[in-house]
């Protein structure tokens, strides 16, 4: 057994025993629903008999909403996730467009969803496609494992909730060539989607469906690591979405009454409760059926069958920036020449599919604590019993605090970011420590990397995983960031604010001190923070895939609308920007 089987048992025992997580009756239920044991209306009236009422459209699976070759829609979604839902929920509010959403994955019901602190506990299960980078050369032939979610939600229901939008000055490069996209342009967008628990103003918004909070307990580590950067000189800052990133703060997340605000609850189950949209889980898109030049239809895998539907408008890939450009590649549109390899008929020769594969890189400096109040400790009865009434460590999203630094004076935006966890956070996860001790860590995170990588197809079969190559380190000077970001934080770690709860330096250890050393720790310990973008970019240039309306170039009915179009990448986490790019997707359908 797994040291994570190991820690999902022990947490599931401590926690079922409090009653907090969905009883046997309420299990029961939700088998029954999915089986079609009971309808849509019984499980509504059993859910509100037993008191799963405010829960129950959560646990609502759309497996019941089963499309046949027959049905035609006027928009079919690919991916129900961050961008796809909130494009599907948006164009379902005009009673007169008939929506699909066709997601692989299952519906959200599992609990490890909804509990904030439980993210890790879902890597490399059935709701993780799983990908694994193939051998890295600057990681002497190491690789990167690349998590991306496989449920409604998509990754915004494996994600570590963090809420940041990235720096003005990214989206104003995309705006000179993209008309309609620079930061004041977006700025609408981002505030449409969110309902700020700081209410409305001239940054936030106030009244969308993404729910945007304060944590509601943040753990008494973080507060001290706080107030160690401010010892150790840096600014404090209240809020990074406002114009002015740089500085130290506490990170706000998307969360509502400690529990998980991923798109497919703020966007996605109020479309499918208002009966507004098809949305279809276990659905598995093979291919996009183009006819003489035009989007019209996709093939799916469902119970294994293979259905098609057709779009009488249009079709919107939102499968993300792994599997838009294979989808795409495996329905023709790529690169002539790696298409052919394949045996692939090329309906478009599109050279940028799969190119521009941009990430975000951090890694742990991690130490002991000596009090027993990290997340090591999550999993006891008495966080069982603070997260029934929304406080406690199960409540937080890990990465509760952070900031944004610049290191090169010259990069106009910051090119450090900060990543603060009151527990261990190492390879992952997978390499904490398993001697269930306490420990903090501080995750430097490399945002404004110089290189590029790729997604490219390893097989024509849309089942077959494609190979995913991030290229790091391809540009020396990104050492340079990180190997500074290690120093900041031993600093911050050495601050007086920290003397109660600092024990032994865990990682890198004292031993690593050059530049070398640190270095070559880096290669070993470096990881992604889970931010692909880039591979079907937006632009008019020569390896765009999308023009400024995320339409296809060369193909009718056809948009791409994910984290894939980012033509560069943000200098943040990429949730909330994929959730925008939904929302203008939908705005631009809804002009057109
Ligand atoms: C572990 C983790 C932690 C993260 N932490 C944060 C964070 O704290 N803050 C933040 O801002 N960002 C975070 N991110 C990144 C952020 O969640 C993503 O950038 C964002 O969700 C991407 O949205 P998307 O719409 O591009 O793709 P996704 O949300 O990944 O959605 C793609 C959807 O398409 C579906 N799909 C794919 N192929 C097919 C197919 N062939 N047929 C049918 N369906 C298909 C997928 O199953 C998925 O549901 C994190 C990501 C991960 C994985």
């Amino acid at each position: 057994m797994s040291n994570n089987d190991n820690k999902r048992r022990q947490f599931f025992k401590n926690v079922s025993a409090k009653g907090n997580i969905r009883n046997t009756k309420e299990i029961q239920l939700q088998r029954d629903f999915n089986s079609g044991r009971v309808s849509r209306r019984e499980f509504l009236k059993i859910a509100a008999a037993i008191g799963m009422a405010a829960q129950a459209p959560l646990f609502l699976s759309a497996a019941h909403a089963q499309a046949t070759s027959s049905e035609e829609y006027d928009y079919i979604v690919i991916g129900a996730g961050s961008a796809g839902c909130a494009v599907a929920a948006r164009l379902s509010e005009d009673p007169a467009n008939k929506v699909l959403v066709l997601e692989a994955g299952p519906a959200d019901s599992n609990d490890y969803i909804h509990i904030p602190a439980t993210f890790p506990f879902l890597f490399k299960t059935p709701l993780d496609w799983n990908y694994t980078s193939e051998p890295q050369t600057a990681l002497n032939g190491g690789t990167l494992y690349v998590p991306r979610g496989k449920v409604f939600g998509g990754s915004s229901s494996i994600n570590a909730m963090i809420y940041q939008r990235g720096h003005a000055s990214t989206y104003d490069t995309w705006g000179e060539t993209n008309p309609g996209w620079s930061y004041a342009d977006l700025l609408p967008m981002f505030k449409r989607s969110e309902s700020n628990s700081r209410g409305e103003s001239a940054a936030h918004g106030g009244s969308g469906p993404l729910n945007v909070c304060d944590l509601n307990d943040p753990n008494p580590i973080t507060i001290a690591m706080l107030e160690a950067s401010k010892q150790a000189g840096y600014a404090m800052n209240f809020d990074f979405n406002d114009g002015d990133q740089e500085g130290i703060g506490m990170y706000q997340v998307t969360q509502k009454n400690g529990r998980r605000e991923s798109a497919a609850v703020s966007y996605l189950h109020p479309a499918i409760d208002a009966g507004r949209l098809t949305a279809q889980a276990e659905a598995m898109v093979l291919k996009i059926i183009i006819t003489d030049g035009r989007a019209t239809a996709v093939k799916f895998l469902a119970n294994g069958k293979e259905h098609t539907v057709t779009a009488r408008k249009e079709i919107i890939l939102s499968g993300g920036t792994i599997n838009s450009p294979q989808v795409l590649m495996v329905s023709g549109i790529g690169p002539k020449a790696h298409l052919k390899e394949h045996g692939i008929n090329v309906l478009k020769d599109l050279p940028g599919v799969g190119q521009n594969l941009q990430d975000h890189f951090m890694m742990p400096v991690a130490y002991r604590c000596t009090q027993t109040i990290s997340l090591s400790q999550a999993g006891s009865e008495q966080q069982a019993a603070l997260y029934a009434k929304g406080k406690g460590m199960l409540t937080s999203n890990i990465a509760e605090a952070g900031g944004f630094l610049k290191i090169n004076p010259q990069s106009p935006a910051p090119d450090l970011q900060f990543h603060f966890a009151p527990g261990y956070f190492i390879l992952d996860g997978a390499g904490n420590p398993t001697d269930g001790s306490d420990g903090f860590t501080i995750l430097p995170s490399l945002v404004q990397s110089k290189g590029t990588g790729t997604v490219k197809l390893a097989s024509a079969d849309p089942s077959v995983k494609p190979l995913i190559d991030h290229n790091i380190f391809q540009n020396e000077s990104d050492y340079d960031t990180l190997i500074a970001g290690v120093k900041i934080a031993r600093k911050i770690i050495a601050s007086p604010a920290l003397n109660e709860l600092r024990g032994k330096e865990f990682l890198p250890g004292p031993d690593v001190q050059t530049d070398e050393e640190i270095k070559t720790f880096i290669n070993k310990y470096v990881q992604t923070i889970y931010h692909p973008v880039g591979t079907c970019k937006m632009g008019n240039d020569d390896m765009a895939v999308v023009d400024h309306e995320l339409r296809v170039h060369g193909v009718d009915g056809l948009r791409v609308a994910d984290a894939s179009i980012m033509p560069t990448i943000i200098n943040a986490n990429t949730n909330a920007p994929s959730i925008m790019i939904g929302e203008k997707c939908a705005d631009m359908i809804r002009n057109s």
